[in-house]
């Protein structure tokens, strides 16, 4: 683990120790758009997306992806779970310029690039650069950009469900998809109860949403359920243990429980999971956290048990 400076590769662990023993993230630093007739024009073949089948944040970009039909459009290249001193790796070299470290997209995009080296990347092959590396931006980008590509006009951002998603996401972005790394990683007992806390009061809130609506917005899905969909999906097997997230399970709380396994059960969606590389990333990377790298056998959740959530139409 670690980060550019300069271009130059540092091995290093988050720094929590100017902040009280709390993670603060980095804001992503490519924050560019595909838009017609923009500097980045959606086109077919142009664009590549570079995953972890382990991350949170990568994987709604998969789903999006998946989901917008946006698979023939959109080559995607997959890091080793493993993120060790030099960051992620491909197994395999890249298929664009052969590279085998995340970090050498970054010094191509910028190579003087200060910052994290983080998953997921939306790159051009035209421009041989980074248009973005924020998801919550990506999940836009496939939700409208290729419309007229694929044809595909399902709206998961819809303008009239807009202000109820936005707040939605923020509190669900801060205290839930952040809110287990905070705790996970927080260096201190008491950022460390602060963030526990906070994160199971947001899954106490959403249990009781989610016992009114179907989805987080209403009756539609929307991108908020999709956000919130990957953490819930590692929390039982990984953030409950590894993170320390433990004052519940997901599967302790009825509605969120049905709901996660709706999502999974969704067409295409359970192809996107990956129990192996969620896993092994985070038991076998965080050595500071587990130091023997021991990965434990449990999966968590039975996905495939009937959901049940057709009540709530
Ligand atoms: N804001 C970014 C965060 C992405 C992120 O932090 N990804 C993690 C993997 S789950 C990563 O690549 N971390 C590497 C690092 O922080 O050095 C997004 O949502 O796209």
């Amino acid at each position: 683990m670690g980060r550019l400076v300069e271009g130059i590769w540092r091995d290093e662990w988050y720094d929590t120790d100017s902040n009280d023993g709390a993670f603060v993230r980095e804001d992503a630093g490519f924050r560019e758009w595909v838009e017609p007739n923009g500097r980045f024009a959606p086109e077919s073949g142009r664009y590549h997306l570079y995953v972890s089948l382990a991350c949170p944040w990568a994987h709604r970009t998969l789903i999006m992806r998946k989901l917008k039909g946006l698979d023939e459009h959109i080559a995607v290249s997959v890091v080793h779970p493993h993120m060790l001193d030099q960051g992620w790796e491909y197994d395999q070299p890249e298929p664009l310029y052969g590279f085998t470290r995340h970090y050498q997209l970054y010094v191509k995009a910028k190579p003087d690039y200060t910052g994290r080296v983080t998953v997921p990347v939306l790159w051009d092959k035209q421009d041989a650069t980074i248009v973005n590396n924020e998801s919550a931006d990506i999940l836009r980008i496939f939700n409208s950009a290729f419309n007229e590509l694929t044809g595909n006009t399902d709206d998961y951002y819809p303008s009239d469900f807009r202000e109820d998603i936005d707040r939605i996401n923020a509190r669900v972005y801060d205290e839930v998809n952040n809110g287990v790394y905070k705790s996970g990683f927080a260096t201190s007992q008491k950022a460390y109860e602060k963030a526990c806390s906070t994160l199971f009061a947001a899954l106490d809130w959403l249990e009781e949403l989610l016992g009114e609506r179907r989805y987080l917005a209403g009756k539609r899905i929307t991108e908020a359920d999709w956000r919130l969909f990957t953490t819930l999906v590692r929390f039982d097997p990984v953030y409950h243990g590894h993170f320390k997230c433990n004052i519940r399970r997901i599967e302790d709380y009825p509605n969120l429980a049905g709901y996660t396994r709706e999502l999974f059960q969704w067409p295409g969606v359970a192809d996107t999971v990956d129990f192996h590389h969620i896993k092994q990333h985070y038991y076998y990377s965080h050595d500071m956290i587990n130091p023997p790298r021991i990965v434990p056998l449990g999966e968590g959740m039975d996905l495939q048990r009937p959901h049940g959530r057709d009540k709530l139409r």
